[in-house]
């Protein structure tokens, strides 16, 4: 450790509160996403010495309680950026969001984690360096900066002469907006549902997608439900993909004919995200009934956009 590092932290206990992400709406990949009402807790506890990692909750059974842990590595990586480290910690991660089922677990881990450790030191780093730093980690913006910033974020990664920029601007969700999820009883991560995406795409291909996440923009931002059902559509990433989750199309007009506006996959997948209004128990059940079909055991849950990001709640009342 560095003599000039601040080893006491402003406060001996934080706790964050931060929420699922639903990444890429059909066409925005690696671009759009929007945070949802379903959290993890990250605690985050400076002590004497030694590191002590306790997971409760999804992933329990999985997630390593070691140097590997990539909560534990981005508080590293945010305390070492600011200079400052406590000389021992404990991390309790309490998880509601499932793991590699694309609605944005790690991206949670991460943002919490770093918002965890800037927290305790009184917020040395601003949201744009936090922003960067666990957009490193995850590789690409679109559950990150919703997870940081809550509702519905637009990204971008700017490469420029020795530094990688990450723009982001946030859309507050439509009125009413409702997210129903089918959640498989299966796990893919996100390295194995990229790994069956094409090197190059048809150009036809390429100016469909750049039609629609133009249109999609102007739809949640005019809050135009007609516009939205319309254009809610890709061709880079789901056709791909449909050849991992059984009965993806299926599910996907299902939720479409029990009243939704339109269906997709929620991040890499495997979970199904229909977007309404209303009729949202009809479109659950629809949907777990196709998924059905195919052999697919599945969860529901009818979600609200979540219109804030990470944020510090108490760490003293129980849990
Ligand atoms: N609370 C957590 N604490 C530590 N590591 C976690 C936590 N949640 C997820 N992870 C790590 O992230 C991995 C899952 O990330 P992955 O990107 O594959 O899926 P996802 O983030 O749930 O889905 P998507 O990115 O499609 O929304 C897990 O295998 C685990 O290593
Ligand atoms: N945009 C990412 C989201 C999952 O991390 C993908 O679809 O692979």
């Amino acid at each position: 450790m560095s003599s000039r590092q601040q080893v006491h932290p402003q406060k001996e206990r934080v706790r964050i509160q931060v929420p699922a992400t639903t990444a890429n709406l059909g066409p925005g990949f690696d671009t759009l996403g929007m945070a949802l009402e379903l959290f993890n807790i990250v605690e985050l506890q400076a002590m004497p010495s030694g590191v002590q990692i306790e997971v409760e909750g999804e992933g329990a059974a999985s997630i390593p309680r070691s140097e590997s842990n990539i909560v534990l590595r981005v508080i590293r990586k945010v305390w070492q950026k600011a200079g400052v480290t406590p000389a021992g910690l404990h991390l309790r991660l309490i998880n509601h969001i499932p793991v590699a089922r694309g609605l944005g677990s790690s991206a949670a881990a991460l943002v919490g984690g770093a918002v965890a450790a800037n927290e305790m030191y009184g917020n040395p780093l601003t949201d744009q360096e936090i922003l960067e730093i666990v957009t490193e980690f995850e590789g690409h913006p679109d559950n990150v900066a919703p997870a940081l910033f809550g509702g519905i974020v637009v990204s971008a990664m700017v490469h420029g002469e020795g530094n990688n920029e990450v723009i982001s601007r946030k859309i507050p969700p439509p009125y009413g907006m409702r997210a129903v999820v089918a959640i498989p009883n299966f796990h893919l991560s996100t390295k194995q549902a990229r790994s069956v995406l094409p090197t190059a795409v048809p150009y036809k291909d390429a100016v469909f997608n750049v039609s629609r996440i133009s249109m999609l923009i102007m739809a949640l931002v005019h809050n135009d439900w007609e516009l939205l059902a319309k254009v809610m559509d890709d061709r880079l990433h789901q056709p791909y993909r449909q050849e991992l989750i059984p009965g993806m199309q299926d599910v996907f007009a299902s939720a479409q004919q029990a009243g939704a506006f339109a269906a997709v996959l929620s991040g890499a997948g495997p979970t199904l995200i229909a977007f309404a209004r209303e009729n949202t128990e009809d479109i659950a059940a629809a949907m777990q009934a196709a998924f059905g079909r195919h052999g697919v055991q599945c969860q529901t849950m009818d979600l609200k956009p979540c219109p804030v990001g990470a944020e510090p709640i108490n760490p003293y009342q129980p849990i």
